[in-house]
């Protein structure tokens, strides 16, 4: 009997990703699902069967979700005004409630939701589950461009994570499931802070030792000024494209995220468009991804 060609590229396909399903069977990918790569449905469908095949060859993904422009959304709708300093939203007591309910609630259940359509089990936590994330209150500072006069910041609630255990996370990879994990942690003073979902797969991608950190977002990769794509990136690089205002908003904390995860224990960071479909599983089983890398080295 004769195969068509078709049959063979198939085939071919699965084969050449045969070494990155050995090479990383039984590792954590930390997923970060930004607030503006979540799009439309087809994209959420497409990104909820990725991670459903990652976790059937064998590959222990972990989603941490955002949500940024559905809290903006959501405070707008309750007439509460919202602003954001060097990309993170400074949170009052009522924002943290709206970005808790916002993020622990709609999001976290709608991608648990999606993930089981593709045929896969998740659980949707919080970093208060299982004493996931225990966080303080960030410590920040701000260089004005113009005067040059650095302030302390003070950005109400948010919260960074200060300690992590990861036992819930590998109860749910082995039982065989999913976890999806909005960036919410709790305090020793018992208040609820709102991390920069960023930061949170950060550090679960270093407490997990995680083989990659991707970072899913709206642009194709970190653009230097003229808009071209940087591909590979080291910490060093990064201080100097923040010094020169390469990179600003979102992109600041996202990158200092990658900066810390390479740095303490996590193999190597990836910045993606999450826009693209299936983004995450070219970036894994292909020899070259598409977006921007950050490892210690190159
Ligand atoms: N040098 C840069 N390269 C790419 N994006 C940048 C750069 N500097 C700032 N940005 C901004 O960072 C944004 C991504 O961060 P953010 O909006 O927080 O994304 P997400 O919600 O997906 O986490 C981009 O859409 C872009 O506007
Ligand atoms: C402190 C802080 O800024 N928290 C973020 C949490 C959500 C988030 O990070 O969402 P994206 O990844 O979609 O931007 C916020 O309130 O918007």
């Amino acid at each position: 009997m004769t195969q068509t060609p078709d049959i063979h590229a198939k085939a071919e396909t699965l084969i050449e990703a045969l070494p990155y399903f050995q090479r990383y069977a039984g590792r954590s990918f930390v997923v970060k699902y930004g607030g503006n790569a979540m799009g439309d449905e087809r994209a959420a469908r497409e990104f909820a069967e990725d991670v459903v095949l990652l976790k059937a060859v064998g590959i222990n993904p972990v989603v941490v979700h955002g949500g940024g422009p559905q809290i903006g959304a959501m405070l707008e709708k309750l007439g509460v005004e919202t602003r954001f300093v060097d990309g993170l939203r400074v949170t009052d007591k009522q924002t943290a409630d709206v970005a808790e309910m916002v993020l622990s609630g709609a999001i976290n259940k709608a991608i648990v939701g999606s993930i089981a359509r593709a045929g896969g089990k998740a659980i949707g936590i919080s970093g208060k589950d299982g004493g996931l994330v225990t966080a303080t209150k960030l410590q920040r500072t701000h260089r004005d461009p113009d005067s040059n006069i650095e302030k302390v910041l003070d950005l109400g609630f948010v919260g960074e994570p200060s300690r992590v255990d990861t036992t819930i996370i590998e109860t749910a990879n082995g039982a065989g499931m999913i976890p999806v994990v909005a960036p919410i942690g709790v305090g020793e003073d018992g208040h609820t802070y709102n991390i920069n979902a960023d930061t949170m797969a950060g550090a679960l991608a270093a407490a997990l030792g995680a083989a990659r950190l991707l970072l899913l977002t709206d642009v194709s990769g970190v653009l230097d000024k003229q808009g071209n794509l940087l591909t590979d990136l080291t910490p060093a690089d990064i201080a100097d494209l923040r010094a020169d205002g390469t990179i600003s908003g979102g992109m600041i904390p996202k990158l200092e995220t990658c900066v810390q995860a390479v740095e303490s224990g996590c193999e190597a960071a990836v910045v993606l468009d999450g826009r693209v479909p299936h983004a995450m599983l070219l970036e894994f089983f292909t020899a070259r991804g598409a977006g921007t890398l950050v490892a210690k080295g190159r």
